[in-house]
């Protein structure tokens, strides 16, 4: 009597695995597609440093047509013979601030028909809230969550107007500070959060026209602009980020071309971002059915190393602040 009933039972748990991946193959929304970036035009925001330009090198370097906007025009112009140099490829720049709504669309208008937009721009001031200035606070906001408003504003009507022009994507340079609140980065998260909601409405607006929205989640990484906030960053933040290690430019940029390639709607760098990502997947689209099965399996298991990394930090919180009682 136990033998039939034991191979039942391993039929069953061989079958019901099988019957989720089936389910969630047949309900993943919005469907599994793929970016072609050779001969298109990428248009990439603060692509004269850091992840911004190793994105535009390597853009280039897969025979795109590529175009970066930034405030100073002298980086530009270095970005631009840098690349030129080393792929032979002719990078087309663009002198403006993306707080400026007028200056980003005549941008736009110069560069244009955009098939790839990478909204890489960013800034970040560390400290804490009572140590900052709004105005530090207001900055982080305007540069990083209006003008991204402002570039996608701008660009939109002319990349739903590609025609047979193939697929079109939209990808947003994020931060894991951008799925967990950090020590020290009270306003850089909230812009990076915001760039959330941006991203899950404006997919569901913009499917019907073939353009794919990404979001990238870097971890610390080895740029111009982090050596310049390494400068003035709490020591808590540190201890707090290198939970997650640092990376290079060049191999978050490499990750990050190969989530949007594969329209990828939550594209995580290292193995702690692939675990932050399931465990805040929440509402957030999927659209490969393997990674969807992975979060349905593993998140209450994820949601206990998460609540492990926050006893973690807490605890060196605490621990800080009983060495540092006169701070
Ligand atoms: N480095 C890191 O540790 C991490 C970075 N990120 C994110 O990645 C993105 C790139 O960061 P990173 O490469 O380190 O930054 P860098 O400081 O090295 O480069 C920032 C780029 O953005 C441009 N930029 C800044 N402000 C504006 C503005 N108002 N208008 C137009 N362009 C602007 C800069 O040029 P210019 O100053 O001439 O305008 C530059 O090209 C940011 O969004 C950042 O938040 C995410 C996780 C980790
Ligand atoms: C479920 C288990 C999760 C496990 C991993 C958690 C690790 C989180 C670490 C977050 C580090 C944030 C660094 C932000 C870097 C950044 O954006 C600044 N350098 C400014 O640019």
């Amino acid at each position: 009597m136990a033998v039939p009933n034991l191979s039942f039972l391993s039929l069953l748990l061989l079958l019901l695995p099988l019957a989720l991946l089936l389910l969630l193959y047949l309900i993943v929304r919005p469907r599994p597609t793929k970016i072609p970036i050779k001969s298109r035009h990428v248009f990439i925001t603060g692509g004269s440093s850091g992840i911004g330009l190793a994105l535009a090198h390597q853009a280039a370097s897969e025979g795109a047509r590529v175009s970066i906007l930034a405030r100073s025009i002298d980086k530009l112009e270095e970005a631009k013979n840098y690349i030129q140099l080393s792929t032979g490829v002719d990078v087309a720049v663009f002198a403006a601030d993306v707080r400026d709504y007028d200056a980003v669309s005549k941008a736009v208008e110069d560069a244009g028909p955009i098939d790839v937009l990478i909204v890489n721009q960013g800034v970040f001031v560390p400290g804490e809230l009572e140590k900052q200035g709004l105005d530090e606070v207001r900055f982080m906001v305007d540069v990083n969550l209006i003008g991204s408003f402002n570039m996608i504003k701008a660009a939109l009507a002319g990349m739903k107007d590609r025609k047979d022009r193939g697929p079109g994507s939209i990808a947003l340079m994020s931060s894991q500070a951008g799925q967990v609140g950090i020590y020290g980065y009270t306003a850089y998260s909230a812009s990076k959060f915001g760039l959330r909601g941006l991203a899950e409405a404006l997919q569901q607006e913009v499917i019907a026209h073939d353009i794919h929205v990404s979001l990238i989640f870097p971890p610390d990484t080895d740029t111009p602009g982090f050596v310049e906030e390494c400068k003035t960053r709490p020591q808590l933040t540190s201890i707090i980020a290198e939970s997650s290690g640092a990376m290079k430019a060049d191999e978050v940029a490499k990750k990050a071309l190969d989530g949007i390639k594969s329209a990828s709607f939550f594209v995580p760098c290292n193995f702690e971002g692939l675990l932050l990502s399931t465990g805040t997947a929440g509402m957030s689209p999927q659209r490969s059915f393997v990674m969807a099965f992975v979060e349905v399996i593993a998140t209450g298991v994820v949601r206990i190393a998460a609540l492990g990394f926050q006893w973690n930090w807490y605890t060196s919180i605490h621990k800080w602040h009983a060495q540092n009682k006169s701070k």
